[in-house]
């Protein structure tokens, strides 16, 4: 039975106000993540960057690489990325979430699941203000009265060890990258995650995939990279094409989004605020002035909620 998707949280009151409306019943084998069984899931997506929220606050368990891509896995519980909440270390903040790509690898950001995980929560309990800690620092989320979603992403990194790039480059927003003259230089940025940016006359015509894999591994990054494609429309609106590190090419990518958006503001192409529109929608960037952080606003969507057990997974909602 398909699923229905396109279901907005709008904050307030129960899980999910969408979530009473899903009715199916779908089971997956969990054989090479156990340590999960009886764990509820909620499946969700930002712009079509498929997320899977783990709320694990009231019994915390590693989850391991092998356990991240069991459940990605084509049939189980296909994600780019697992939102995975713990316990707060700080009595301010909600959760200390750690992301986890769908190639089991380690994400220090990520923007559309923030917003997801920010819906989720501002669900629960009744809030439209809500904030997260995760390895890149802290994410304060509020819940615009439209049903979007806005995260302060933090300020951008911009030297060349923060990113990190494997040698010393004196200006981060034009890098020729060895191997790739032809895609002209790249503006490089951390958003607690790496990206580098290039401007290309149409967004459309790259073979993001063909690229995308081959830079995401390039000496250059030695942590890889998000690799993204930009087509400066006008001063205040981006085409965007994203390969993301560990989870390939995706509809939406936020990070990727506040990269652009820093580089297109520092390199002169746009303002500080403009509207990226990627394969899966729109996303709203302003790199505010008075403080440098980045904030990007857009939508979520829940898709269906479940619950894994060793040996199946069953629809909860
Ligand atoms: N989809 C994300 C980015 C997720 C992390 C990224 N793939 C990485 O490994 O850095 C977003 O919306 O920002």
């Amino acid at each position: 039975m398909p699923l229905p998707m396109g279901q907005h949280c709008d904050g307030r009151g129960g899980a999910c106000a969408a979530s009473r409306h899903i009715r199916s019943t779908v089971f997956w084998c969990l054989d090479a993540a156990p340590m999960l069984a009886h764990r509820p899931f909620v499946k969700m997506n930002g712009l079509g960057n498929e997320i899977l929220v783990l709320d694990l606050r009231h019994e915390p368990e590693d989850v391991p690489a092998a356990a991240a891509r069991a459940l990605a896995r084509p049939g189980v519980l296909p994600f780019d990325q697992a939102m995975v909440l713990y316990p707060p270390r700080r009595a301010d903040t909600a959760a200390f979430v750690r992301i986890l790509n769908s190639d089991g690898s380690e994400s220090g950001a990520c923007g559309n699941g923030t917003r997801c995980i920010a819906a989720y929560e501002a669900g629960r309990i009744g809030e439209r203000h809500v904030l997260f800690e995760s390895a890149a620092g802290l994410l304060d989320c509020v819940m615009q009265p439209d049903g979007q979603v806005t995260v302060d992403m933090g300020a951008p990194r911009l030297g060349w060890d923060a990113i990190p790039l494997a040698r010393p480059v004196a200006d981060t927003s034009a890098v020729q990258i060895e191997g790739f003259a032809s895609l002209g230089p790249a503006s490089m940025v951390s958003m607690g995650n790496p990206h580098a940016v290039f401007f290309v006359p149409d967004a459309n015509a790259v073979d993001v995939e063909a690229l995308g894999a081959t830079l995401e591994h390039h000496p250059l990054f030695p942590e890889r990279a998000n690799i993204s494609f930009a087509q400066v429309l006008s001063p205040d609106h981006i085409l965007l094409h994203v390969w993301e590190r560990g989870a390939g090419r995706t509809r939406a990518c936020g990070t990727a989004a506040c990269a652009t958006g820093v580089s297109t503001a520092r390199t002169g192409r746009t303002g500080r605020k403009v509207r990226v529109t990627l394969p899966g929608g729109d996303l709203v960037i302003d790199w505010r002035a008075s403080d440098g952080h980045v904030l990007m606003t857009g939508p979520v969507a829940l898709e269906f909620t479940g619950t894994l057990t060793s040996d199946m997974i069953t629809e909860a909602a």
